[in-house]
């Protein structure tokens, strides 16, 4: 077999190829190329502004109007930047004559982009060469008037220029979070930019397999006014030549990929090392299709380098019009269709990064944490005052538990929520005053298991007795007694209480009671809590004590009371008493606590 070896072919020799930066922007750009080294092409920056000049990397300046603006720049007026390169025209020729292809990269909307770009467009056709334009048009947040010099120049390059790409800095905004500092977003926008440029120019000059000829970037850039739709994407080891479309796809110029579905001409180069294989080719290639129109022309290149190891990448040049663009609605453009079915998840597609929440949104957003458990026994509390609903004993409560001791448990259990008193807060209400029939409204099931069943769900609670004072406003309006206020009117059954040592069923932290139904009332112990009793108010929890004196009196005989209404108070002889016992009765022990023992002791063990 006679070895036969394929001299790789040259489309231009790269000193035929001059990268001229123009204005501050274009400074940047030639600046990024240059570091990320561009072998052979010559690198020419031109500038009203000295400054800017000076620090440019680029081997080759030519300051602009050097009469005109003294070494400043134009000031962002683009007539100044038109007599500026006016005034250094000869420079400029000589320096383009003889270059095949020049590649002009600016910012449109300043003075010296915007008003020279369309001059060196024109010397340098003159010269022969083939011109392609990379411009930005400005942020929207650098005002209108940027924004239409911006537009003039655009008008004039889309005339004069072989071929214009442009690069939205708004949309280049789009690839840095919108907290990023300024100088982040234009590098963001400077790198693809680049990106997009070191590949337009590697395609024209590098020595392929299949070459892509100059005409052939024209047709794929070539429209009136257009967009650049660039992508690049690389990626080594199993599986590259998808993971390469798919980092290409992913390319905020191309919307995803979405954007390619419209397009008439896309140029595509493959580059890989030696190992570069038909069928990688042929399964980007198929899996290509898939986003372009089947009337679409594919203009295709490969080369292979054998710099790039294992690696390859994939290059996807194409334009729209600006117009179509515009008139697209943004929905149309969205990555997540149906008709991209390598961006489909279930294909393995990741899905790029959605812009980053603002962290107090992301606060805002996050889900609180979960609130402390309310414990059990205070829940069921507002459904009772809101609506004492009748409710049976709980099947749980022994059969052999006296009233009295139901109450003192209920009683001690309350004294036990210290959560319910410390504030001095009374529960929140139902706007009686405002609706009277929501006052009551249908209370849900009370929880059986719930210790407080015994006490708040007792027995339907009757009207209250009348009074002098209507009912309404007595609860409307219940009387909170401060803790160190004497009780204005003294009832009799209050003033009998017996004092702690005898039975206390919790600190007493509310020394007075309100008693919603009304004062003149006197208060009464239920004989039995499954008997009807009156209406309970919140605030008639934190008020067991009073109620509690009758009974007590009434079921410890050994107790002698010395304490006689309007009489003079003596002592209580306690010597034989039982001391926080009540004598005859089993202890009640509930979870492990002697309920009959008072709160504050039981803390102390
Ligand atoms: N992507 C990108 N855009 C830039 C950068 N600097 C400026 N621009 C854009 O380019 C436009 C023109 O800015 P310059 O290039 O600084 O202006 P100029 O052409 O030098 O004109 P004068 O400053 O008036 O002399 C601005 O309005 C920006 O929208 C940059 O570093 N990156």
């Amino acid at each position: 077999m006679i070895p036969y070896t394929r001299d790789p072919q040259q489309t231009i020799p790269t000193s035929a190829v001059k990268i001229i930066g123009l204005g501050g922007a274009g400074a940047n750009m030639l600046e990024r190329i240059a570091l990320d080294g561009m072998e052979g092409a010559e690198l020419l920056a031109l500038n009203t502004d000295i400054r800017t000049l000076a620090s440019c990397l680029a081997r080759e300046k030519i300051q602009l109007g050097v009469n005109l603006t003294k070494g400043l720049g134009a000031g962002g007026d683009p007539v100044l930047g038109h007599q500026a390169i006016l005034e250094s025209e000869e420079q400029i020729r000589a320096a383009i004559q003889g270059r095949r292809i020049v590649f002009l990269c600016t910012g449109l909307g300043g003075g010296t982009g915007s008003g020279a770009a369309p001059i060196i467009t024109r010397i340098a056709r003159e010269e022969g060469a083939f011109v392609v334009v990379f411009a930005t048009m400005p942020f929207a947040f650098e005002g209108k008037r940027r924004r239409e010099q911006a537009e003039t120049a655009l008008n004039e390059l889309a005339v004069l220029s072989n071929a214009l790409v442009t690069f939205d800095n708004n949309r280049m905004g789009e690839l840095v979070l919108a907290k990023q500092g300024i100088h982040e977003a234009f590098a963001a926008a400077d790198h693809m930019i680049c990106e997009s440029i070191k590949a337009v120019i590697r395609l024209v000059v590098r020595p392929g397999l299949i070459n892509v000829g100059l005409d052939d970037l024209m047709s794929a850039l070539r429209t009136n006014r257009s967009r650049c739709l660039f992508g690049s994407g690389i990626s080594s080891g199993k599986d590259r030549a998808s993971k390469a479309l798919k980092n290409a796809l992913n390319s905020p110029l191309l919307d995803q990929g979405a954007l390619l579905k419209d397009a008439q001409t896309v140029l595509v180069h493959l580059s890989g090392g030696e190992d570069l294989t038909l069928f990688e080719i042929e399964l980007l290639m198929q899996r290509l299709q898939k986003f372009v129109p089947d009337k679409a022309h594919v203009l295709f290149g490969a080369a292979i380098d054998p710099a790039m190891g294992d690696s390859l990448s994939i290059t996807l040049i194409s334009a729209l019009p600006e117009d179509y663009l515009a008139s697209a609605p943004r929905e149309s453009l969205s990555h997540h269709t149906p008709e991209n079915p390598l961006l489909d998840p279930s294909q393995g597609f990741t899905p790029p990064a959605e812009k980053t929440v603002e962290p107090e949104v992301v606060k805002a957003a996050e889900p609180r944490p979960e609130p402390e458990p309310v414990r059990n026994f205070i829940a069921p509390i507002p459904e009772f005052t809101a609506a004492p609903e009748p409710a049976a004993a709980p099947a749980t409560e022994p059969a052999a538990v006296s009233p009295l001791s139901k109450f003192r448990r209920a009683a001690a259990t309350v004294a036990a929520i210290p959560s319910l008193f410390d504030d001095e807060r009374p529960f929140a209400e139902p706007d009686y005053a405002t609706k009277p029939e929501q006052a009551a409204p249908p209370a849900p099931e009370p929880e059986p298991e719930s210790p407080m069943d015994a006490f708040t769900f007792a027995e339907p609670a009757p009207e209250p007795a009348a009074t002098d004072e209507a009912p309404t406003a007595a609860r409307t309006e219940p009387v909170y007694a401060e803790a160190d206020e004497p009780d204005p009117e003294p009832i009799e059954a209050i003033e009998a209480v017996p004092q702690p040592a005898v039975f206390v069923p919790g600190p007493k932290r509310r020394p007075s009671i309100s008693i919603p139904w009304g004062k003149t009332k006197p208060a009464e112990f239920p004989e039995d809590l499954a008997e009807p009793a009156p209406p309970v108010e919140p605030e008639a929890f934190a008020a067991p004590e009073p109620a509690a004196a009758a009974p007590v009196e009434a079921e410890l005989p050994k107790l002698k009371l010395g304490i006689k209404s309007g009489g003079s108070q003596s002592e209580l002889s306690l010597d034989s008493a039982p001391r926080g016992r009540f004598e005859g009765e089993s202890p009640n022990v509930f979870d492990g606590e002697d309920l009959d023992l008072p709160p504050f002791l039981r803390k102390k063990k």
